[in-house]
């Protein structure tokens, strides 16, 4: 059926139903990509973790059938020498509606495309949620890492994630120079004739259904406020337009109240009966407030550059990108993958810390409704920080930590399962 991939044959698929609640077999079929550089060290511990969780939760009676897909590098040795993201590893993504990848390589300047911001963007993925919290232990430069609990909903989807863009002296950066300056009017192009250019696109479509996923976030979960990051003072109409549209979201659909007369508003969590504010911070200010009053702020609602931005941030205020995990979201598709890259001098060295993949497919087994595994993922994690047996990472900055392998920290998070 497939050119490359080996569908297991014990296994079923995961369904989605009307509402987008999801049947989940008790041999679900998960694809994932191994990723490259550091990807082959992290995606098998991943399993491996993942697989002991399971069968310590469910004793037998549940298990996953991982099935490997193809992208990046590895899809190039096995599909031929320009084949990065092959059609069958689309199909099956969308297909089979939750999987798992590791990080993928973008050059710098030319080459091709970033393939993980093609994934979402072909399968509409428009969510990327990233949570940070501290796990108890963790060598951090905040004096109270514990204050920073946050949840990131970046949009995905648009943005100068796009990737229209014109190299400098080319005939597409040319014409459109010609026609800002000729047909716009637009006189500030401070070098027209050496500058490369790239198109920002934000739309009230993307901006609502990114905000429309954080509030509904901050009602089931209880939390305290949404904030809208942009830098909408500069870029009135892309970033300005994404604040004003969330803002006007959240009093058109979950009946927001102005205070004081607004912008920031208040939404009553029909749930808890609690207040839900909702703010906004303009992007730079931000940056300085979470390593400042971290307590202030819960769920976050930005654009793509500022929520890649933030997340790196964020991950570092709770000990660094090795535990930063996440996920790539449409309504009905969900493709988990950690908040950090290849870290191409680590690779293959059994190395990093898988900690932010792993803690990707907790988020995972939570998403599938396999919360006992999940829960035994996370508590492991904890008790692994405790013994202080841990990735190098935290090791350099912990005292009297004993530094194990990337393979070796899975093994210690088996042991305290
Ligand atoms: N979603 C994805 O697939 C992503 C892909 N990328 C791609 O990855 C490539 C490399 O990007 P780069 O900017 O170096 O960013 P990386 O996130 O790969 O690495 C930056 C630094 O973060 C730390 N780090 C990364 N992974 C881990 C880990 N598992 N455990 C512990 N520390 C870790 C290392 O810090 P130290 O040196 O201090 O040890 C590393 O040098 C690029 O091609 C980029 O485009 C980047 C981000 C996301
Ligand atoms: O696609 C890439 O190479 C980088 C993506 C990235 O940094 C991210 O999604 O956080
Ligand atoms: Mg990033």
């Amino acid at each position: 059926m497939y050119q490359h991939i080996k569908v297991p044959a014990d296994g079923q698929k995961i369904t989605v139903n009307a509402d987008f609640s999801l049947n989940v077999p008790d041999r679900p079929i998960i694809p994932y990509i191994e990723g490259d550089g550091t990807g082959r060290d992290i995606t098998p511990v991943m399993l491996k973790v993942v697989d002991a969780a399971v069968e310590k939760s469910y004793g037998g009676q549940r298990k996953i059938q991982w099935m490997e897909i193809f992208a990046g590098e590895k899809a190039t040795r096995v599909y031929g020498p320009d084949v990065w993201l092959p059609e069958e590893t689309l199909a099956v993504v969308k297909d089979y509606l939750v999987s798992i990848k590791g990080p993928l390589t973008t050059p710098v300047g030319g080459g091709i495309r970033s393939l993980n911001v093609a994934l979402r963007q072909q399968l509409d993925l428009y969510v990327c949620l990233r949570p940070v919290r501290y796990f108890t232990g963790v060598p951090s430069p905040l004096k109270e890492p514990e204050k920073t609990n946050m949840v990131i909903f970046r949009e995905n989807s648009e943005d100068i994630y796009a990737g229209i863009e014109y190299t400098q002296g080319s005939e597409g950066a040319k014409k459109l120079i010609d026609f800002l300056l000729n047909e716009l009017g637009a006189n500030k192009i401070r070098f027209p004739e050496t500058s490369a250019i790239g198109i920002k696109p934000v739309s009230v479509e993307g901006t609502e259904r990114l905000m429309r996923k954080a509030i509904q976030y901050a009602i089931d979960h209880d939390k305290p406020s949404v904030t809208i990051v942009h830098k909408g003072n500069i870029m009135k109409y892309t970033e300005g337009g994404f604040r004003d549209w969330a803002y006007a979201l959240a009093q058109k659909e979950f009946g927001a109240e102005l205070i004081d007369g607004g912008p920031w508003c208040k939404v009553k969590n029909p749930k808890t009966g609690r207040d839900i504010i909702i703010k906004d911070s303009i992007a730079d200010a931000f940056l300085q407030q979470i390593l400042l009053r971290p307590a202030e702020y819960s769920v976050i609602a930005t654009l793509n550059l500022n929520g890649d931005y933030v997340s790196d941030a964020l991950a570092a205020q709770v000990g660094g990108i090795g535990i930063a995990p996440g996920a790539n979201m449409s309504d009905s598709v969900a493709m988990f993958e950690a908040t950090h890259g290849t870290a191409p001098k680590y690779a293959g060295k059994d190395y990093v810390n898988p900690g932010s993949m792993i803690l990707s497919a907790e988020m995972m087994l939570r998403h599938m409704g396999w919360t006992e595994a999940a829960d035994l993922i996370t508590k492991s994690m904890e008790k692994a920080i405790q013994s202080k047996r841990v990735t190098y990472d935290f090791a350099r900055l912990m005292e009297n930590a004993t530094q194990v392998s990337c393979s070796g920290f899975g093994d210690v998070m088996i042991e305290q399962m």
